[in-house]
Formats: structure tokens, sequence, C-alpha cells
């Protein structure tokens, strides 16, 4: 899996490497990786192409000037919106090497009127320490008008590189199609607003002793995180051998939420698959009668993996059945009522931060606001830091939903998805994901591979979905599991390891 880094992490790691390296030296890699960056997204002849380059107060401005003076050698037609600033005897000598290319230096107002090609935006970096207003905001609106791509060096400008919020309050930040960022890949890019402003990323690492890196402990999820949990059927398997899943829902009139987590904990493999109502039980989902229904009463959850709270409603009943769930000895997925009883009552609670077997709590910010006792905007704000803030007030791991999901363990390693996309914004879409992650519970994968499975391949469902058309406009969430299935059955096809 990708790492990432904290801007923190990145600045140590550019002082241990710059003590070996001539002064200036990593600046000059920045401007010549963004030039080249910038070459692949030019359209037509270098000689015909009209580049903006803007060029802020900082070294972030000086890398643009780098790659505005790389540019304009190679015979673009580069023009410079350029800001007075800081010392750094690199950034000097950027500046004057962009004087003595080719390069013209223009005022702002010249961005107006004309057809630009491309605009690269060096306004800001991982320096920016408040909010982009006044001169530079509107110089941001103007950006952000362009229909042209736009190359981000480092961080879309306005982007905290961290969090990935546009610093504020009453911030703004660009919106770039492309972000070449530098040293390492950093977590801002890729949850909150990052993946709206950042566009596509690649990493430029300029040349940096491997050496000089510490040991990440974020990470972008990719196969290789989990695919190693995945194991191809023997011939001479049965249904038992895919353990059982049981759904803890279906409140009075909440009966669709349990339906859909039990259809796909069922699409993506596992043995048997029981719906226990909370509620008056369904005698059998007519659309799949696979699934078998029972009564919560009674229902004895040490059998199998539990996935509780689709649909469960807030009862008493509900957290006698929850509390029971919990206590049983085996894996267990807690989502949506599940989740908002454990927030209203701290016996349950307590009894979670209790248990053994893996736990999995799949939070969307609202449900994660309440077991944190703040406010959904304060939970978005440093998602990373507040997903590691529930796994370790709960011992458990931690899926915190939309889009970037975050995926922390207690131990404080934390995982960003990039799969999904806004398809995925559509009522049930988190019930399936619960079922998901239940299956794979079910079939032996542990915890954390589990989690980290079921958040990429539910996104990795919806991406494939759009791009045939079924999404962004909708998609249902019945819609997703039978290409959950599909990609389950690649992955286990091309990485199952033999049991
Ligand atoms: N790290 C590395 O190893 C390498 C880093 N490199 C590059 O350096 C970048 C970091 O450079 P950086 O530290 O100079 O900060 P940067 O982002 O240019 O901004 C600081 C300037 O902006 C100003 N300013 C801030 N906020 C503002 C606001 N809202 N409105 C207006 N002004 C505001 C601030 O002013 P001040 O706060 O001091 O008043 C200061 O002048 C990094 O992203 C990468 O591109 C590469 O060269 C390769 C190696
Ligand atoms: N804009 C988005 N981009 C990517 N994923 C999204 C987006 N919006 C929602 N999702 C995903 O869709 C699912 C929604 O879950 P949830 O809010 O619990 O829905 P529900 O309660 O209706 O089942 C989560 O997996 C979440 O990460
Ligand atoms: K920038």
């Amino acid at each position: 899996m990708q790492p990432l880094y904290t801007v923190t992490q990145i600045r140590q790691i550019e002082t241990e490497s710059a003590r070996r390296l001539s002064e200036g030296a990593l600046m000059q890699r920045a401007g010549q990786a963004s030039a080249n960056a910038a070459l692949d997204l030019l359209p037509f002849a270098t000689s015909r192409a009209s580049v903006l380059v803007l060029a802020g107060p900082g070294n972030n401005g000086g890398d643009a000037l780098e790659a505005a003076a790389h540019l304009a050698h190679a015979g673009a037609q580069v023009a410079v919106v350029y800001f007075e600033g800081g010392s750094a005897p690199e950034r000097a000598r950027a500046v004057e090497r962009a004087h003595a290319s080719p390069a013209r230096f223009v005022a702002e107002d010249a961005i107006a009127g004309v057809e630009w090609h491309l605009v690269i935006d060096g306004l800001f970096g991982i320096g920016l320490t408040r909010p982009i207003t006044g001169p530079f905001a509107a110089l941001v609106a103007a950006l952000n008008a362009l229909t042209c791509p736009i190359l981000a060096l480092d961080v879309p400008s306005g982007l905290d590189a961290d969090t990935g919020c546009i610093v504020g309050p009453a911030g703004c930040a660009v919106r770039a199609t492309h972000t070449l960022t530098f040293i390492g890949d950093k977590p801002g890019l890729h949850t909150c607003d990052g993946r709206d402003h950042a566009g596509t990323v690649n990493v430029a690492h300029l040349d940096i002793d491997a050496a000089h890196y510490p040991a990440a402990t974020i990470h972008l999820n990719g196969v290789d995180g989990f695919a190693q949990a995945a194991v191809a059927r023997p011939q001479n398997s049965h249904k038992g051998s895919y353990g059982i899943v049981s759904v803890l829902g279906g409140a009075p009139g909440m009966t669709g939420a349990p339906i859909l987590a039990g259809r796909a904990a069922l699409h993506a493999g596992a043995g048997r698959v029981f719906l226990c109502f909370a509620g008056p039980a369904l005698q059998c989902d007519p659309g799949q009668p696979e699934l078998m229904c029972r009564a919560a009463h009674g229902f004895d959850f040490a059998t199998g993996v539990t996935v509780a709270g689709p649909g469960l409603g807030g009862s008493d009943e509900a957290a006698h059945l929850l509390e029971q769930a919990i206590a049983s000895p085996q894996p267990l997925v807690v989502d949506a009522d599940g989740l908002n009883l454990v927030a209203a009552r701290s016996g349950l609670a307590a009894r979670l931060r209790g248990r053994k077997a893996a736990t999995l709590l799949t939070p969307h910010p609202l449900e994660a606001a309440r077991l944190l006792a703040t406010s959904i905007g304060a939970i978005q704000r440093d998602r990373l830091d507040s997903a590691r803030r529930l796994a370790a007030a709960l011992h458990a791991i931690v899926v915190l939903k939309g889009t970037g999901t975050v995926i922390a363990a207690p131990g404080g390693a934390i995982v960003i998805n990039p799969t999904g996309n806004p398809a995925l914004a559509t009522a049930g879409t988190g019930d399936v994901l619960a079922g998901l992650c239940g299956a794979l519970l079910a079939q032996g994968w542990p915890g954390w591979e589990a989690a980290l499975g079921a958040v990429w391949l539910h996104g990795m469902a919806a991406d494939v979905l759009v791009a045939d058309g079924i999404g962004p406009v909708g998609l249902t969430a019945g819609e997703l599991v039978p290409a959950i299935r599909t990609a389950l059955n690649r992955l286990v096809a091309r990485h199952g390891r033999r049991a």
C-alpha cells in the first residue's frame, strides 16, 4: 500500500535529506518534475501551448518558477503571475532563472481573456498557515472558473495536506485536475475535500534516499493490503466451510436495511445467512429466498458472525439484543442503529471494549459524532484523528465512511480508501458494506483485512458500475451487490491462496 506522510514527517524528511544535498537541490528537482508533468498534460506541440504559472510567496512559488523556466526554455508560451515573498536563497535563484528565461511576467488581470491550455498552481503548498482570503481568494476563484487542466504543485493551494479540509474558516482552494506532490503522498489529497480538489495524484520523490523516510503509519488502501486473506475455494468444501452471517436489525417498519445487508453477505460468499428481526419477523425475503428469517429474540448469536444494527431501532429490546450480539465470542460488525445505541448507552460501549474477537464499527460521520459526543463538523475537520480516537476508545477497527473512507486500528494504523464515488451517496449502500464485512469475516478473513477488503471492493464495485453508465446518478444499493460479487471473485481468482 502506498505510504502517506503528514506535513511534519515531510518536513523531517526534507531536513534530513537536504543536509546531504547541495542547497536548493530539492527545489530544482521539484521544478524539473513539475515541468515534465506539465509537458505530459499539454495537448499539442509545446510551442503552441499557453501556460499560466502562478508563483506564490513561499517555496511552493519557487517550485513553480523553476518549472516556468524549464517550460519556457522548452518552447512553451509561459506567463507567470508572481508574488513577492520569502527570502530563501533557492527561491531567489528560482526567481532569477525564471526572469532569465523566455517566460513573461504578467499582472493578475492578464489572466482573463486568454485561452490557457494549462495552469500551474504554485501559490501555496504545505506552508499555508491561514485561510486564503482577499486578492488571493479572487485569484483562486478565477482559476476555478477556467476549463483547462490545472496542475497543482505539491498540494492544491488552500487545502490542508494532513486533513483534506479547505483551510478555513471561510477559506477557498484551487480545484486542480492533477496534483504532483513532492517527496511523499499526503493523506489530505485522498479524503474529505481532497479528492475534489487534487484530481489525479502523482508523487515525485525527488530522488530522496529511502533511508530518510520514516515508517509510515498511514497508507492508501490497495489490494496488497488485504489480498493475502483471500482463499481459493477447495473442491472438498461445503456451506459450513464459509461461515454464518446473522444480521440483527429490522425493527418494525425497517426491514429493508437487514435485507440489503443479508443479500450482500450472501453474494459475498457467506455459507449461510440469517436475518434476525427485532420487530415482527418476515416469513422470508421473496426476492432472495436463500435468506433465513428468524425472530431475533432467543436467537443464538454465538453460531457465527453478527452484523448488528441495520434498521435495528433504538428500543430497550434492541439494546438488549445488541448486548447479546456483543457478548458473542465471534467476530462482530456494528453499523447504523447499533452504533447509535452504543453512543446512547455507556454500558454497551464498555461491553464492546471488552470483546476479544474482531470488532468492526462502520459509522458515517453523524454516527461517529454521536459516538465521540461531538458534531459532524468536528469529525470531518480531522477524519483521520476522529477515526483513530474512536478506534482507541472502543478497542475496535473503525471504518469512518464518506469520500476517502478512513479505516483505523486500535493500535494507531490508518488506511484511506481510494475507491468509490458519489454514486454511493444513496440509501442502503452502508447496509451493503456492513453485510460485505460480515461475509469476509465469516470466511475467515482477519478483522483488519476484512475491513480493508470490504471497503475497497465496495468502492470498486461502484467505480465499475459508473464506468458502465450505471451511475453516478441513480445507482441503487441493491445493484452494488452483484458487482461486489464479481469484484470479489476476480480478486480470489487472481490472488486467492490455496486453502
Ligand atoms: N518540504 C520540502 O521538502 C520541499 C518543499 N518544496 C516546496 O515548498 C513548499 C513549502 O514551502 P513553504 O514552507 O515556503 O510554504 P508555502 O506553501 O510556499 O507557503 C508559505 C508562504 O505563503 C504565505 N502564506 C501562508 N498562508 C497564506 C495565506 N493564507 N495568504 C497569504 N499568504 C500566505 C506565507 O507567509 P507568512 O505566513 O510567512 O506570512 C509564506 O510566504 C512545498 O509545498 C513544496 O512546494 C519543494 O521545493 C521541495 C522540497
Ligand atoms: N461521495 C461519496 N464518495 C464515496 N463514497 C461515498 C460517498 N457518499 C457515500 N459513500 C459511501 O456510501 C456508503 C454510505 O453509507 P451510509 O451513510 O451508512 O448509508 P446507509 O445508512 O443509507 O446505508 C458508505 O460506504 C460511504 O463511504
Ligand atoms: K499549490
